[in-house]
């Protein structure tokens, strides 16, 4: 699902979002002049460093934390101005999944997915029945009346998945979801996130320092460093399209792409070729471009890169070390820019 033209459904809005903590010296602003918007029916990914405002920007939009200045609207209700009785009737819109699972240990696993639907006086019968379907829905239905501690870590995130899921929210928040699981079982619990997005509809904002989750299950992606959104877009996009000038992309750097400075040392000592990077959107392009080389007079050598996947398409760089009469080389890298974008590395 990616229905996310600016403005097509938006869900979550913020509109110039600034939160600080603390005065004068000390003051810190964790959150700093945000604007985005989630479309229903995306994932939307938020990246960044530790420190980033990622926390604190989430904690917004299901109102536990306030903006210093400008406004949060969810599920058409501006979030950071309502009184908390009518805040917790947009709350229980919004799941939350969370790191460290917070389960209730004192509870079996059908306990901890009913407990929302406790709070929320479902009748017996009907929590019963929901509980079962959401445990199907998770692959857990043969572990309901076991505890937490008996399950494994990937087993437990399920388990808080299907809570976060209980009372058929809108939106799901997740927190560092898979940052205490291993990659193994990080692809598990993505999988199952992309499954309650796809079949339940589900609009999902995810927050992360990992690449790999957003690569694995977003549409949007919005990078964060020092409060401010500093790259955002589609996942696509952003992964695919090499960028220009001195600023290199944080998620070009974070995936390396990219030869780094060094392995650029590295490669010099073996050809004097000139490096280019050619964009992978169109690999078969690029192929039959590279096929042809010969016949240019070309020699090409792969120096660097790869293909990758996102959850819509394929995508790559792969740096270059082309070899040959400066005339013959020119005229190939015009024919490898037909096919993809290309950039000349410079180190
Ligand atoms: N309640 C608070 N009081 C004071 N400072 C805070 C508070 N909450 C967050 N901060 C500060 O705001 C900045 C952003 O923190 P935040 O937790 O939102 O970042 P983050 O990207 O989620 O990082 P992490 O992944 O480490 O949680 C940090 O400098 C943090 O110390």
């Amino acid at each position: 699902m990616s229905g996310s033209a600016a403005g097509a459904d938006p869900l979550i809005e913020f509109r110039h979002v600034t939160r600080r903590f603390g005065k004068g010296e000390k003051a810190v602003t964790a959150v700093d002049d945000v604007s985005l918007h989630v479309d229903r029916g995306e994932v939307y990914g938020v990246i960044g460093f530790s420190g980033a405002g990622k926390s604190t920007l989430i904690r917004m939009i299901n109102g536990l934390e306030k903006p210093t200045s400008g406004s949060v609207h969810v599920l058409g209700e501006e979030i950071s101005a309502l009184s908390e009785g009518r805040l917790s009737k947009v709350r229980s819109r919004i799941g939350m999944v969370f790191q460290q699972f917070n389960l209730f240990h004192s509870r079996t696993v059908a306990g901890n997915v009913g407990y929302p639907l406790k709070v929320a006086r479902w009748k017996k019968a009907d929590r019963q029945a929901r509980v079962f379907e959401l445990l199907e829905f998770v692959g857990l239905a043969d572990k309901a009346d076991q505890h937490p501690e008996e399950l494994s870590g990937g087993q437990k995130q399920r388990v808080g998945i299907a809570r976060a899921l209980a009372a058929k929210p809108d939106i799901l928040l997740a927190d560092e979801s898979t940052s205490a699981l291993d990659p193994s079982t990080t692809a598990e619990v993505l999988a199952l996130l992309r499954r309650a997005n796809e079949e339940l509809g589900i609009t999902i904002v995810a927050i992360t320092h990992e690449m790999e989750v957003i690569r694995a299950i977003a549409d949007r992606v919005a990078v964060m460093d020092r409060g401010r959104i500093v790259e955002s877009g589609h996942v696509y996009d952003i992964f695919s399209n090499p960028r220009d000038g001195e600023e290199a992309s944080f998620v070009g750097a974070a995936l390396k792409d990219r030869p780094s400075p060094e392995d650029v040392l590295r490669i010099r000592q073996h050809t004097s070729g000139r490096l280019v990077t050619v964009s992978l959107k169109d690999s078969v392009a690029v192929g039959s471009v590279l096929g042809q080389a010969g016949q240019h007079g070309v020699g090409f050598e792969i120096v660097h890169g790869g293909m990758n996947t996102t959850k819509d398409a394929a995508y790559g760089l792969l740096t270059l070390a082309l070899t040959g009469e400066s005339d013959a080389v020119e005229q190939f890298v015009g024919a490898l820019s037909a096919a993809g974008a290309v950039q000349e590395v410079v180190a």
